[in-house]
């Protein structure tokens, strides 16, 4: 195996990122090292690749980036048991203590002491990358690198969107960026009678018709609550799924759900949102979940169900496949623009 390799990093606190050849890393007590197959990209990268305030409060350059990853484990550190030189992985995000009072109660996901694997350590935009054993996922032969690679924000999506069934319920997803994408498909796939999206991209919401949503509206153009209530009877969706982070779409989003319904929060505001409680929420009577990460680890074994039934159509939402890192600086740019779905590396293909 080579002694270097070529990494995306996060070497300056400044915008952008640099591709370099730095050695391979070698696993430390409780790590496993992974050829990588595959490696997306997601919206908190792109954060730090613009270097936005999140990012210079969160990121300690130099550090490569990435977090979304499918491998295979070529090298295995001293006290690792469960995971063999073979496997092939894809890796959990949170870092977690195990010791807290929600990873001692069965909240792993929102550990207190979580630290995120690829944000606050080396990451896998990379040829090799360093994986906590702890936080490795044995993958199915069976499912292909371009979705395995997916699974971690699968997640959130899963999450978001199984908070409770959802079989034979209407639904509202605000948001059609790469993880709105995957919840239409995942809403489909457990059984969702209507899918209404809200997206102003022209090109995502044609993206949210290909993965399989019904109606697909432009907020910035149409009368979402009218449009929502004229679907359902008048009455409202039964679910109500935020994936922007928008605060409009939060406020018609909960104007479009009925009464008694449910709504779930994935997406992260830019800022402070004022909301009429008492009238939205309160006499509503909604139940409101807030989503971060993945449930320990139910979600991932849910995730790896859906992906091997067959009933998740994810090559719509790949849109952008790149063999090698040489043009990632194209890939951050066209994905700032809103002009990509998920984009895919193969580091190792030529
Ligand atoms: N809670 C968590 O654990 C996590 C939360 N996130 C958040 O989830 C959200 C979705 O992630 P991505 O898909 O990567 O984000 P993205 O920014 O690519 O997609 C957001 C989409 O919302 C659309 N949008 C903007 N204004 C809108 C409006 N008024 N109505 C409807 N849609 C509108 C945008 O056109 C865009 O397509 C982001 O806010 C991200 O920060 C991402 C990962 C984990
Ligand atoms: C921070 C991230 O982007 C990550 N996908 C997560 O789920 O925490
Ligand atoms: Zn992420
Ligand atoms: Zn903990």
């Amino acid at each position: 195996m080579a002694d270097k390799m070529i990494a995306i990093m996060k070497s300056k606190p400044a915008y952008g990122a640099e591709l370099v050849e730095v050695d391979v890393p070698k696993p430390k007590e409780g790590e496993v090292l992974i050829k990588v197959l595959a490696t997306s990209i997601c919206g908190t990268d792109l954060h730090i690749y613009e270097w936005n305030e999140w990012a210079q409060s969160r990121i300690k350059p130099p550090q490569i980036m990435g977090h979304e990853v499918a491998g295979e484990v070529v090298e295995v550190g001293p006290g690792v048991e469960d995971i063999q030189v073979g496997d092939y992985i894809s890796a959990e995000t949170h870092i977690v203590c195990g010791k807290c009072y929600q990873c001692r109660t069965g909240n792993y996901h929102v550990c207190q002491n979580t630290k995120i694997f690829g944000v606050d350590t080396d990451g896998v935009f990379a040829e090799y990358a360093i994986v906590p054993a702890q936080n490795a996922w044995k993958n199915p032969k069976n499912i292909p690198p371009e979705y395995a690679t997916l699974q971690e924000p699968l997640g959130n999506a899963v999450d978001t969107v199984l908070a409770e069934p959802v079989a034979g319920k209407t639904v509202l997803i605000t948001g059609a960026g790469p993880l709105g994408l995957l919840g239409i498909t995942v809403a489909k796939a457990a059984g969702a009678s209507l899918v209404i999206v809200s997206e102003p991209s022209d090109f995502r919401r044609e993206l949210a018709r290909k993965v399989g949503a019904d109606v697909v509206i432009n907020p910035f153009e149409e009368d979402v609550v009218k449009e929502v209530r004229d679907l359902t009877d008048g009455n409202g969706v039964d679910v109500f799924l935020e994936f922007s982070g928008a605060p409009k779409a939060l406020e018609q989003g909960l104007q479009a759900v009925t009464p008694a319904g449910r709504v779930s929060l994935l997406g992260l505001f830019p800022r402070d949102v004022s909301i009429d409680f008492n009238n939205l929420i309160i006499f509503k009577s909604l139940t409101v979940y807030g989503i971060t990460g993945r449930h320990l680890w139910q979600t991932w074994y849910t995730v790896s169900r859906l992906l091997q039934s067959g009933k998740l159509n994810l090559d719509p939402i790949i849109t952008h496949k790149y063999k090698g890192f040489d043009k990632f600086e194209e890939a951050f740019e066209l994905m700032r623009a809103g002009k990509t779905g998920k984009v895919v590396f193969f580091p190792h293909r030529k």
